[in-house]
């Protein structure tokens, strides 16, 4: 079994655990009142087909407790506090991990975090069912992440229509040049390209590089994964990435605030040829 059939596996049987907790049709009223999607693709530098990009580089900034690659990364007493400081460095965007089994993440965090900072929240999870969708929007969420490794193309396209419904975005995640032409077709907004292989757990940065062509110029395009130093988001930067999205170097980071502030910093120059 791969890596990621056992994490879905997991998250099947936690849900099981909650799905009554939450009101869809209440949360279907919410989100008709709000209109979150639209300010967080704006924030990523989105832009309809034909303006021009923002061109500083966004630096969505990760709440990552630990991880199946890397084990525990770091303690998080109080995860409102670090998102604060995220915000305080130039974060775009914070991304919290919900999954419990593999990430130590937790609702509770994607609350916490929702009620400190004023930039949009994604939630960070593995969406296999409608409710998961749902409860991200009653717990604030502004985006979610779709892996596209996870889901076959009625699904994609489901989960990405219920995602804008409910007044959300998604950052759609690929690996290859096939999920790449998948996530496109249905009409993907954010496509990210993850540089960490779902399969072995290697993280190979150059995969970024290679793969962000095939995405269409009018989506705003993310890098995800394996930043550990500053030339890593030089290199994302420099490669046209609209985004950079950091877990490990930050929680990890002595001044998370200085060091979202340098890497947006000094992927925006490199995105400009400084
Ligand atoms: O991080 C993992 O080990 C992992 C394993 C299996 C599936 C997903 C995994 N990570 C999720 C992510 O995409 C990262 O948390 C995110 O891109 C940040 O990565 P990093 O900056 O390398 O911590």
């Amino acid at each position: 079994m791969t890596v990621l059939q056992s994490i879905i596996d997991g998250v099947r049987e936690d849900l099981e655990g909650r799905r009554l907790t939450v009101d869809e049709r209440e949360i279907i009223e919410l989100a008709s009142a709000a209109t979150p999607a639209l300010d967080a693709f704006a924030s990523l530098g989105g832009r309809e087909a034909g303006e021009d990009r923002d061109q500083s580089v966004h630096i969505i900034s990760e709440v990552k407790r630990k991880s199946p690659s890397k084990g525990a990364l770091a303690e998080i007493p109080e995860p409102a506090a670090l998102a604060s400081m995220y915000e305080a460095g130039g974060a775009s965007v914070i991304s919290v991990l919900t999954e419990e089994r593999r990430f130590g993440g937790s609702l509770a965090d994607l609350d916490a975090v929702r009620a400190a900072v004023s930039v949009p929240v994604l939630r960070k999870d593995f969406m296999v069912e409608p409710y998961q969708f749902f409860e991200a929007r009653a717990h604030g969420a502004d985006l979610v992440l779709l892996i596209v490794a996870a889901l076959d193309d009625a699904k994609l396209a489901e989960f990405l229509a219920l995602t804008h419904q409910l007044g959300m975005n998604a950052l759609v995640e690929t690996h290859t040049p096939e999920e790449i032409q998948r996530a496109a077709a249905v009409g993907a907004k954010i496509i990210g390209v993850n540089t960490r292989n779902l399969k072995t757990l290697d993280v190979d940065i150059t995969t970024f590089g290679a793969l962000k062509d095939l995405i269409p110029s009018d989506r705003v395009i993310v890098a995800e994964s394996g930043v550990q130093e500053l030339a890593d988001v030089q290199l994302y930067g420099s490669q046209g990435a609209d985004a950079i999205l950091v877990g490990e170097a930050l929680v990890k980071s002595g001044d998370p605030a200085a060091t979202v502030r340098a890497y947006r910093e000094a992927a925006t120059a490199a995105r400009a040829g400084k």
